[in-house]
């Protein structure tokens, strides 16, 4: 029975005439775990793309928050199944299909926890557009690959678009939080999400390539012009879903170069690893500022 809070994150009423939802790619289900004693405590929702980051970032935030326990101890909840990682944080591999199967079943997870007031974040990597590297950008609209602020979803056949807004309020925050850190250059702007990394990217190094650096230059530069300040693969299905699901949330990723240089990532891997922490330690303090540990 959809009631009160909840009522706000899922939007199917087929999920009141369930008996039993399985959580599949999770490994979880409402009749084989009390979801709301596991998660009715949640409020910040942190998600990105790789495993071992996102254990990282597990343990990072178990100090930071002084949770009891060890933080060596943190358990992958969703340990049966080999498609994402859990620890009440998760990695949501890469791309749009991936993080939008994710989306529906953490959606779905808050609500048959009964949750409320979540925020989500996004916490990732990107190629910048004219910024140095190692830049934080928390993303003002999430635009497709025609630079346009949407997402379009295949559904029954037939196109349905959705806005990706985001909160404004937790990005113009977050920003703020970013003055307060040392190390974390940090700039809102717009971010672009692709279905690919190579061509779909512009890059030059993939397998395949069907046009020239000036064309990739030029693409790149009309990018710069709409705002755009990096370049993933998550943001518009993430911001879509969010939105429409009535959650909070923003998209904050470091970039790992500036496309306007090149394609490759040669960066030595320590500095990557630096990087990818600095999205980390800008949520953390704004996790910390929330629950006024600051
Ligand atoms: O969350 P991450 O940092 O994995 O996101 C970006 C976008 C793609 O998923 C991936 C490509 O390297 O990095
Ligand atoms: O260039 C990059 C770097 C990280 N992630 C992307 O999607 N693109």
């Amino acid at each position: 029975m959809i009631t009160g809070v909840q009522k706000q994150y899922v939007n199917n009423p087929h999920l009141d005439n369930m008996e039993e939802d399985i959580l599949y790619h999770f490994n979880l289900g409402t009749k084989t775990h009390n979801l709301p004693a596991m998660f009715g405590d949640i409020k910040f929702v942190c998600v990105g793309g790789s495993a071992n980051r996102m254990r990282s970032f597990a343990q990072f935030i178990h100090q930071q928050l002084e949770l009891p326990g060890n933080a060596d101890d943190i358990r992958d909840i969703c340990e049966g199944t080999d498609r994402y990682s859990m620890y009440k944080a998760g990695p949501h591999g890469m791309g749009v299909p991936s993080i939008s199967i994710m989306l529906h079943e953490l959606i779905k997870l808050l609500y048959h926890a009964h949750c409320s007031d979540v925020m989500v974040f996004r916490i990732g990597t990107s190629g910048g557009i004219g910024l140095p590297p190692g830049t934080v950008v928390i993303t003002d609209k999430a635009v497709d690959s025609f630079f346009r602020p949407q997402f379009e979803q295949v559904v029954l056949g037939k196109v349905i678009t959705r806005s990706t807004e985001l909160d404004k309020g937790m990005a113009e925050e977050l920003l703020q939080c970013s003055t307060k850190l040392p190390n974390c250059p940090t700039v809102i702007g717009n971010t672009m999400c692709t279905h690919d990394f190579y061509e779909g990217q512009g890059r030059l190094d993939g397998a395949l390539c069907s046009f020239s650096t000036e064309e990739k230059l030029e693409y790149l530069k009309k990018a710069h012009e709409a705002g755009i300040k990096n370049i993933e693969m998550e943001s518009t299905v993430f911001a879509a879903m969010c939105r429409i699901c009535n959650l909070k949330a923003a998209v904050i990723c470091v970039t790992l170069l500036n496309r306007l240089e090149g394609d490759q990532i040669s960066t030595p891997h320590d500095v990557l690893v630096e990087y990818q922490q600095r999205p980390q330690y800008l949520v953390a303090h704004f996790i910390k500022k929330h629950l006024t540990l600051l």
